[in-house]
């Protein structure tokens, strides 16, 4: 029998594993990089659901046991985005790449600008909300305007961090979506049990995040790639290879498959690169998404009624069907 541990040694020791897991979590989830054994991480995980038993007013919000919420969600409370998620432009040749370019050097009045490009997650898109750091709200895009608050079962996806390693108030956006493999296991379980198989990973990871029960959500092993700041208060960044960067600085998944380039030529490389590597990637892409790198460039581009100047989105032909 552990000796027993008094209130203060167990509010230090919580404190402690907190850190201790908070870590460990990150490098599993977030960098693909663990450092300890699965056992040891699960044997820390323990002492602190023990201590939180033992001691339930030490218990705090954003505890690594505080991800699956109890109880059925009743439904999904609808919620105005303060700023539109809009779509993208797109693109589906080398020439219609060169005419963005074209608009982008007219209204950027030859300006220098650069590219910054990224892979373009065949997901669904989320808003995640952090206030002092702190996790707390998660609403899908919706019709762009309003969204679906789905923050109980966003809270229950591993590589989603509960507090930030900066106390800063912002809003990332970015994709959720369910790894290759793990769609393949889910439907191979589903066609077991009897039950409809999802047709792609993106309609698996839309149908995980609408279930109304967190623990399902929380078994089908969903992740995230966050690719803007919204919303960023007391920092300042000046690019969108800047803006990725914090995000990584402050415990945020992101996609590391991502380069600046000069000219829409290199883009272009970028684009047939990832055009063969993508059936080797653990996740689906659709695209590529080109943004004007320099944040005063894209204010100074703006946006149509639906979509950015300074960005566009490539999409790759569809797949031949696998014979
Ligand atoms: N990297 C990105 O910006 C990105 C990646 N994947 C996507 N499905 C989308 C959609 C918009 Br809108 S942006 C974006």
């Amino acid at each position: 029998m552990a000796e027993e541990i008094s209130f203060d040694q167990a509010r230090e020791r919580i404190d402690e594993l907190k850190v201790l897991l908070d870590k460990y979590s990150h490098e599993y989830y977030v960098l693909d990089q663990p450092t300890i054994p699965d056992e040891e991480y699960d044997q820390l995980y323990r002492e602190l659901v023990e201590l939180e038993e033992k001691y339930p007013t030490l218990v705090q919000n954003d505890s690594p046991t505080q991800r699956v919420g109890g109880s059925l969600l009743e439904g999904f409370e609808k919620v105005q985005h303060d700023i539109p998620m809009l779509s993208l432009d797109n693109a589906f040749s080398k020439e219609e790449l060169q005419d963005f370019d074209r608009k982008v050097s007219q209204i950027l009045e030859d300006q220098p600008y650069t590219y910054h490009c990224e892979l373009k997650m065949d997901g669904l898109a989320v808003s995640l909300k952090y206030e002092n750091g702190k996790f707390k709200q998660a609403v899908t895009r919706g019709n762009g305007s309003e969204g679906e608050n789905v923050t109980a079962n966003v809270k229950t996806i591993r590589s989603i961090p509960l507090s930030l390693k900066e106390p800063l108030t912002l809003e990332a956006r970015g994709e959720i979506y369910m790894p290759k493999s793990s769609f393949i296991a889910l439907n191979q379980q589903r066609e077991e049990q009897g039950e409809a198989v999802f047709a792609n990973p993106r309609n698996a990871a839309a149908g995980t995040i609408r279930n109304l029960d967190p623990k399902v959500t929380a078994s089908r092993n969903l992740s995230v790639f966050l690719y803007s700041l919204a919303q960023l208060d007391g920092k300042e960044v000046q690019s969108q290879s800047e803006a990725l960067a914090l995000l990584d600085d402050l415990g945020l998944k992101t996609n590391p498959e991502r380069r600046v380039f000069e000219s829409i030529d290199e883009v272009w490389d970028f684009v047939e690169e990832y055009q063969e590597k993508r059936t080797e990637l653990p996740y689906e892409i659709d695209g590529i998404v080109i943004k004007v790198n320099e944040l005063d460039n894209q204010e100074k581009a703006g946006f149509t009624v639906k979509a950015p100047r300074w960005a566009i989105a490539y999409k790759f032909p569809a797949e031949e069907a696998e014979t």
